[in-house]
């Protein structure tokens, strides 16, 4: 910042330099001098120019170095924010958005601050040297520069305050059409088997219309700022010269000032003109730059690295009390005090000790995810309390909790890598006689027969496509293998599995059970006849909770559920 300042002001010493060798040239052409009175004056004006053009690509120079240190310290650290924010705050945002947010958006706010900085720099800098340069001359001319600045600036202001309202809505339509298009992109298949995908490429093209007439509202007001900004400047320096005209008409002036002031005269506004073009052309940095910045500033998630849990042994104990939870309203609906959104979770008490296995039941939409979630220390509630091992807690976002917890979502993802690394991924230690017992146990065996490359084939995004179940498997081998973690979470472990291959898969994790807490939420009600305790939700409220064989010989809401689905699939 400072050598970006030191380089404004030597430009401002050599924009008057030039402008007062030119003078100086001119006015020994004009009252007929010998052709070696403008020598020195032309050598004024051409080490001036060339002083000036350095300065201008070492402004650029540094600015562009800054940026770049700006945004290579700003790309970890939103990436370590969003990290930390955990899966429900980037399904809040959008995934469209916070990828448009770190790919384009850091580049748009590089772009932002190389630009902008050097010419608010120069617009502080530039005027006021030349404005004390053109007040030594003839301060009447002065007070005429002094006094079209602010309105300037005034007028900018207003020009700019519109044309930011244009572009906050233009940036907000953006997010809004990246979002459609990962949406899209990613329920190309539901899409396309229902017979949809046309309109929803009609809804595509509406959303990308709206964008463009948003953008070329922003590009009217950006134009007409311009019109007005360079209008403004034309007129006040034909007034400058107007009035330098007359003067000179009645002798009240020399020549030399009255030129010289009238070739600064346009220098004076060529900063405030540059910043408001540039300001314009940059606005989707700032607006990427403000997102960024929000981003940084949202609190993170409580997280409490305090809390030591050793281990989970068996007599490890959770306790939840009258927890309840509500997801954040999205954002276009937050200003809204009408909309409210309804509890996930409501007054839920829980008591877990030791090794035991609990089925989470419950009809679509009950709650189950949410409960999971919360035991994987990604949502906090926001009423209740917490009471893990007897020492008491607000949420389970714990570093020594999450390191005992193996938590499979309802889709694992996959990572671009070998089938062995997408085992390996969280015990990057095991030996590859590990990874194959481990992908034996989670029944991989055969699909790996048939694979060329067996373990070694490349999957994950760009290369070989893999079935639901064959994911959940490698998401099952990858608990198999690692045997410090004696928590596991599971959120519908087998949703894509057969039920041939859900019985295979039954009878490895069975044995698993038998040691470690496991908490799972199932639509399929086969399990409970392998775990201790069933928890029946419903409206995110617990509704029955006991042992599954007790609570199914009596009328309640366990029979009810079997009822409503009759086989072993509870589903709306
Ligand atoms: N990210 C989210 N933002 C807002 N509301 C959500 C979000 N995820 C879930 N919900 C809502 O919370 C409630 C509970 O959802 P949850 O996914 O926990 O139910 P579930 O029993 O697991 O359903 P399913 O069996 O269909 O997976 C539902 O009303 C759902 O619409």
């Amino acid at each position: 910042m400072g050598v970006l300042a030191l380089l404004s002001t030597i430009q401002a010493v050599a924009t008057v330099g030039q402008a007062y060798g030119l003078t100086r040239a001119l006015v020994s052409i004009w009252e007929l001098h010998s052709l070696n009175s403008i020598v020195l004056p032309v050598c004024i004006f051409v080490t001036a120019f060339i002083a000036r053009q350095l300065c201008e690509v070492g402004k650029k120079w540094v600015a562009s170095h800054f940026a770049d240190q700006v945004v290579k310290d700003l790309r970890p650290q939103v990436q370590h924010k969003l990290f930390k924010a955990g899966p429900a705050s980037m399904a809040q945002r959008g995934t469209g958005a916070t990828v448009t947010m770190l790919l384009d958006g850091l580049d748009q706010t590089k772009t932002y601050i190389q630009t902008i900085m050097p010419k608010m720099l120069d617009m502080g800098i530039i005027p006021v040297v030349i404005l004390v340069v053109v007040w030594w001359e003839n301060s009447l001319a002065g007070i005429v520069l002094l006094v079209v600045f602010p309105l300037l600036m005034f007028f900018m202001a207003i020009l700019g305050i519109a044309a930011r309202d244009k572009s906050d809505k233009q940036y907000a339509a953006f997010q809004n059409l990246n979002n459609r298009f990962v949406d899209t992109i990613l329920g190309l298949p539901t899409l396309k088997m229902l017979g949809v995908s046309d309109n929803y490429e009609d809804e595509i093209y509406k959303v990308s219309e709206r964008f463009r007439k948003r953008t070329m509202s922003v590009i009217m007001v950006a134009m007409s700022s311009s019109f007005a900004l360079d209008f403004f400047t034309t007129l006040s320096i034909a007034v400058v010269a107007v009035f330098l005209g007359v003067n000179l008409i009645h002798a009240s002036v020399a020549l030399f000032p009255a030129l010289f002031v009238l070739i600064l005269a346009p220098e004076y506004f060529l900063p405030i003109r540059q910043f408001g073009n540039d300001y314009h052309a940059t606005l989707n940095g700032k607006n990427a730059l403000n997102d960024i910045t929000t981003v940084l500033q949202t609190p993170d998630p409580a997280r409490d690295e305090d809390l030591n849990l050793d281990a989970w042994s068996e007599d490890s104990d959770l306790k939840l009390s009258h927890i309840s939870f509500a997801y954040d309203m999205p954002h276009e609906e937050k200003s809204d005090a009408t909309v409210t959104t309804p509890h996930a979770l409501q007054d839920i008490s829980l008591h877990v000790h030791g090794y035991q296995s609990i089925a989470i039941v419950g009809r679509s939409g009950s709650g189950k995810s949410s409960l999971i979630d919360m035991l994987a220390g990604f949502h906090a509630p926001q009423e209740g309390n917490i009471v893990l091992d007897g020492i008491s807690t607000t949420h389970l976002n714990i570093a020594s909790w999450q390191r005992h917890i193996w938590y499979i979502p309802q889709k694992p993802y996959i990572f671009h890598g070998t089938i062995a690394d997408n085992i390996r991924f969280y015990t990057p230690d095991a030996s590859d006689e590990q990874i194959q017992s481990a992908a034996m146990q989670a029944g991989l065996g055969d699909w790996l027969s048939t694979l060329k490359d067996g373990l070694n084939t490349a999957i994950g995004e760009g290369n070989r496509a893999i079935s639901g179940g064959q994911a959940q498997r490698i998401a099952l081998a990858r608990v198999t293998l690692d045997s410090s973690r004696e928590i596991l979470l599971f959120d519908e472990p087998t949703a894509h599995l057969d039920i041939e291959t859900e019985y295979e898969l039954k009878q490895t994790l069975v044995p698993i059970m038998r040691h470690h807490l496991v908490i799972f939420a199932t639509h399929r009600l086969h399990w409970l006849d392998s775990v201790d305790r069933v928890v029946v939700l419903d409206k995110g409220k617990v509704v029955q909770s006991g042992v599954p064989k007790e609570l199914l010989t009596e009328a309640g809401p366990l029979q009810a559920l079997i009822g409503e689905i009759g086989g072993g699939h509870v589903d709306d």
